[in-house]
């Protein structure tokens, strides 16, 4: 059983695709960015303007992209270490290098079947449907163009991989030790994703999912267990069994008469500092990278707000190109190229709630507006 125990073969894949958000690479790309962010989405025109500042603020430049190239050498190097030959594309939703560019390069390398890992960890329209209609826009450009006909299987959720929840109890532990000594013990914990409409979350998740149907549904379901995660390791660690931890909301974004998930992370800041609270470390446990919304949203925000009740924060580093996070890509695609072969394996998930779905059903996660054509689902 030990070749099902640790498979190493990665047949029938012949490529990884890892799929991104994308961002602005200079002033002149945030406004055209934007627009292939917000198309149809009925945002409005004041948010857009704001968050164009945003991006300004920092030269018009988002981190994000620089990020996706590290985690691309951190996941090529993985893979050469570790007698993979499999080669490792990259392309994004909103801007360059796009998917559909990285696609017909794949295809045009000769490769028919690849597997994708996409830069978001939880169950939700945008986190996962929103890339799979991504993927079957770009085959059908292909298809278009006469290309030979790829399959693409999306890599399941990875909030509860070992390899993603590591890094970040170790982040916490550190933005913890940033605090001055008389606080730590005493410091609470912020985790924080990005909010996104109420309605939106509690159709999260696969149809047979405990949670789908709930309140926040499965999206806020799997946040709560990746958070409970982190803060009974930081308890364990720091030997403070009753520290207080909540789930928080961040970036919200659509008409305000909408209801989305709150509270935010500035009001929960003032909240906390009423109620007494020393310390808080914000823990962004819903994004992948340290990219605009950390930077803006925590870093220059939330901090501001910080300052303004004098209360002490220090934030946490997500886990970017962690190697341990490479690695954990690197095993996801062993295990599902092992499940595609019919070989028993391994699936690697700490707590509770257990590995997630690896096809996603017809009806997972549906798309808020109207039904539309999605690639790597059942
Ligand atoms: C769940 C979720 C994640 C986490 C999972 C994942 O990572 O996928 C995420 C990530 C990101 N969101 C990002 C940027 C933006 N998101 C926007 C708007 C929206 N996000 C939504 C949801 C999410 N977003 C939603 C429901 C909207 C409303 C419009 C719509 O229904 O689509 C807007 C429009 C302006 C505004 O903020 O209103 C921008 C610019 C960036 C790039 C940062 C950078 O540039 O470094 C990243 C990684
Ligand atoms: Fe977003």
């Amino acid at each position: 059983m030990a070749d099902a125990q640790t498979p190493t073969d990665p047949a029938p894949y012949d490529a990884l695709l890892l799929l991104s958000f994308g961002g602005p690479e200079g002033p002149e790309d945030v406004v055209p960015f934007l627009e292939n962010v917000t198309r149809g989405r009925g945002i409005p025109k004041e948010r857009l303007a704001e968050v164009g500042q945003h991006y300004f603020r920092f030269g018009g430049v988002s981190p994000i992209n620089e990020q996706n190239r590290a985690l691309l050498s951190a996941l090529r190097k993985d893979f050469a270490d570790h007698g993979l030959g499999l080669p490792v594309y990259w392309g994004n939703r909103n801007w360059a290098p796009y998917l559909v560019d990285a696609l017909r390069e794949i295809a045009d390398d000769g490769h028919r079947r690849v597997a994708v890992l996409a830069t978001s960890a939880y169950a939700g329209y945008s986190g996962c449907r929103q890339y799979r209609e991504n993927l079957a826009d770009a085959l059908a450009v292909l298809a278009e163009e006469g290309r030979p006909v790829l399959t693409v299987d999306k890599l399941r959720h990875f909030y509860n991989h070992p390899g993603f929840v590591q890094p970040m109890i170790e982040t916490t532990l550190a933005a913890l030790a940033e605090l001055p000594a008389g606080l730590r013990d005493r410091a609470e914990l912020a985790f924080t994703t990005h909010s996104i409409p109420t309605a939106m979350a509690e159709s999260s998740g696969s149809p047979d999912d405990p949670a789908r149907g709930t309140p926040g549904g499965a999206y806020v379901a799997q946040h709560l267990e990746m958070a409970h995660l982190v803060a009974e390791a930081v308890a364990g660690a720091t030997g403070v069994a009753d520290r207080p931890w909540q789930l928080v909301y961040q970036s919200r974004s659509g008409a305000p008469h909408i209801p989305w998930l709150d509270p935010d992370i500035c009001d929960h800041l003032t909240e906390r500092q009423e109620a007494g609270a020393a310390a808080v470390v914000m823990v962004p446990i819903g994004f992948v990278s340290d990219h605009m919304e950390v930077k803006y949203d925590l870093d220059t925000e939330a901090v501001a707000r910080a300052a303004e009740l004098g209360l002490p924060v220090a934030r946490a580093a997500t886990v970017g190109a962690d190697p341990r996070f490479a690695a954990a890509v690197r095993e996801l695609l062993l295990e599902r190229a092992a499940t595609e072969r019919g070989v028993p394996v391994a699936r690697c998930a700490l707590g509770r709630l257990g590995a997630g779905h690896d096809v996603c059903p017809a009806a997972c996660c549906p798309n808020p507006r109207a039904p539309r054509p999605a690639a790597a689902q059942a």
